[in-house]
This record gives C-alpha cells, structure tokens and sequence, in this order.
C-alpha cells in the first residue's frame, strides 16, 4: 500500500492540512470558493447556523448550514497557484487517511461552487450580470504541471486560440471544463459562456497603467476570437485551475462570475457589494437544493 511521503503530503502538529489548517471534520461535501478572504463573512451570514471558523495566511473557512443543507465556505485569496494549494489540501481532507498517510479506497467527490468577480470583454453584456463558465482557457501554467485530458473537438478550440495569441506567450493555454452535472442543476437559466484565467491582473489581462505591457493587443484578440458558436466573454484568475484540478482530482466544479466591469464599454459596476450580495443569495439558495 502506498504511503505518501511526510514532505508531499505536510500536517500541521494538531494533523490538520498545511495551509489550510483543516481536519477532515471541518468541511462539508459542498464547499463556497472565493478570492477575497473577507467575503467569507458574506457568505456565511446567510447561513443558518456556523459551526467551524479557521483559517490560515489568505485562507479562511466558515462551516455551516443552509435550509438543512451543510455546506463550507473557503477563500483562495487570488491567482491559480493558490488554487493548486486549496485543491490538493481539501482533496487531501477527504480522500486521505491522514494518520495513515493512505488514499482511501472509496474516493469521495466534492462539490466546488466558485463565487468571484469578473471582467466583461465583450460590449453587449451587462455590467452587473451573472455568468457561468461553462470552459475556461487558463492562460497559466499550472495544469501544465498535472496529467489531463480533452476531447476532438476541445483539443481543436484550444489550438485555434492557442493560434491567435502573441508570441510573447511563450507557454500554451490549457482547456478545462465545468462539472455538466452541476452546469445544469445550479446553472440552469444564467448566461453561460468561456472564460479566460489570466495569469496576473493589469498587462494579463491587457490593462496598462504605467509598466508597459509586450501585448497591447491581447484583450483585442480575447474579444475576437471565435470557434464554432463559442466565444470568450470574461477574464478572471482561478477558474481554468479551479476545473482542471477538480478534474484531475476527480471532483465536480462550476464557476459563477459576478461580471463587475465592462473592458470594452470601460463601464465599472456603481455598486459592486450590493451586486455581490444579490449572487451569493442567488447561488447559495441553488446550492442548497442540491
Ligand atoms: O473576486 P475574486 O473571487 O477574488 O475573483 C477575481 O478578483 C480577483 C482580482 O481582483 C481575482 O481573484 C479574480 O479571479
Ligand atoms: O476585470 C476583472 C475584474 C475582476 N477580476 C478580474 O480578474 N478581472
């Protein structure tokens, strides 16, 4: 039986994961992704009770209930490498003998719901509106780094914008998918669309303020691009990782974007908490019918 190493798989003196500071009792199966730490609170004060707060660095979970429903609510703080972190450690926290150092026999799948914000790249959708990823092209690198799968037809789409990029992109994109069950349990009736995961915030997402960026035309090529009936219509930062691990990992993922800015009209939400707000109740009440 395969142990895993102390240095792969690293617990903190009370057991509990290396940077999430979690034991295995702290989550529930469904758990609340976002970026910003603080907008755990936001989350968990819908809950109808809290029974776990922890955290660690830019990780915080709230454990609760809502509607009879148990269910965690996780910060990844910003950007795909953290999500290699969230990922592999609440994989850990449920599909690992933590004593033993063994991979249970019987895999669990969890259920990983993301709530972030977003920027528009395309002029005719709203600001203030709510969309799915149904893909995501990550512009990282990091599921370069773990073995994963596409289809024909994916395989196709990624090489066509693969194509497309500058030069200066010295590392291919990658494709990952959303969960098809939870795209149409939780998804039903939201605009659903491809989204890119961009590897920083201004010149990877073509904004420049004062360093000049290599690609002045990157946000152009994003909006242009087309394959088939499919477009891209936001970027964001964990979604392509976020997928790609749930799927490597064997767990379902989807990703909910609360689009907040418009980078082709150049319109930014006039009320961004109370936007926020409005989709975390929106996506909690589907979340706990599930
Ligand atoms: O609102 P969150 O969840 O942090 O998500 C988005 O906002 C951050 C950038 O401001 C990135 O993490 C991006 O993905
Ligand atoms: O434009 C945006 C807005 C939110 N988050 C991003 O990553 N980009």
């Amino acid at each position: 039986m395969y142990t895993i190493p102390s240095t792969d798989l690293i617990l903190n003196a009370d057991g509990s994961a290396y940077h999430l500071n979690l034991l295995p009792q702290d989550i529930a199966d469904t758990i609340i992704l976002v970026g910003d730490p603080d907008r755990v609170t936001e989350v968990s004060k819908h809950f109808d009770s809290i029974e776990l707060r922890k955290g660690k660095r830019e990780f915080i979970t709230h454990t609760g209930y809502m509607a009879g429903k148990r269910m965690s609510v996780v910060s990844t703080g910003i950007g795909t490498d953290n999500i290699d972190i969230v990922l592999n450690e609440l994989d850990a926290l449920v599909n690992i003998d933590l004593k033993t150092r063994v991979v249970h026999q019987e895999l669990k799948k969890l259920n990983l719901v993301r709530i972030g914000t977003s920027g528009i790249v395309q002029a005719d959708i709203e600001v203030d509106s709510l969309l799915v990823s149904e893909a995501a092209i990550g512009l990282d690198a990091l599921m370069h780094y773990y073995k994963h799968a596409l289809t024909e037809e994916q395989e196709q789409m990624l090489s066509a914008f693969a194509y497309a990029l500058p030069q200066e992109i010295v590392h291919r994109p990658y494709l990952s998918i959303a969960d098809e069950y939870l795209l149409k349990t939780l998804g039903e009736g939201i605009q659903q669309s491809v989204t890119i995961t961009a590897p920083g915030f201004y010149a990877p997402q073509g904004r420049q303020i004062r360093a000049q960026s290599t690609m002045p035309q990157l946000l152009d090529i994003i909006e242009k691009f087309k394959f088939k009936n499919k477009r891209i219509t936001n970027l964001e930062m964990e979604t392509a990782g976020i997928y790609g691990m749930a799927t490597a990992l064997g767990h379902r993922a989807i990703s909910f974007n609360v689009l907040l800015a418009n980078r082709i009209t150049d319109k930014f939400s006039t009320q961004p908490a109370e936007i926020m707000d409005r989709y975390i109740v929106e996506v909690l009440s589907r979340v706990a019918r599930l």
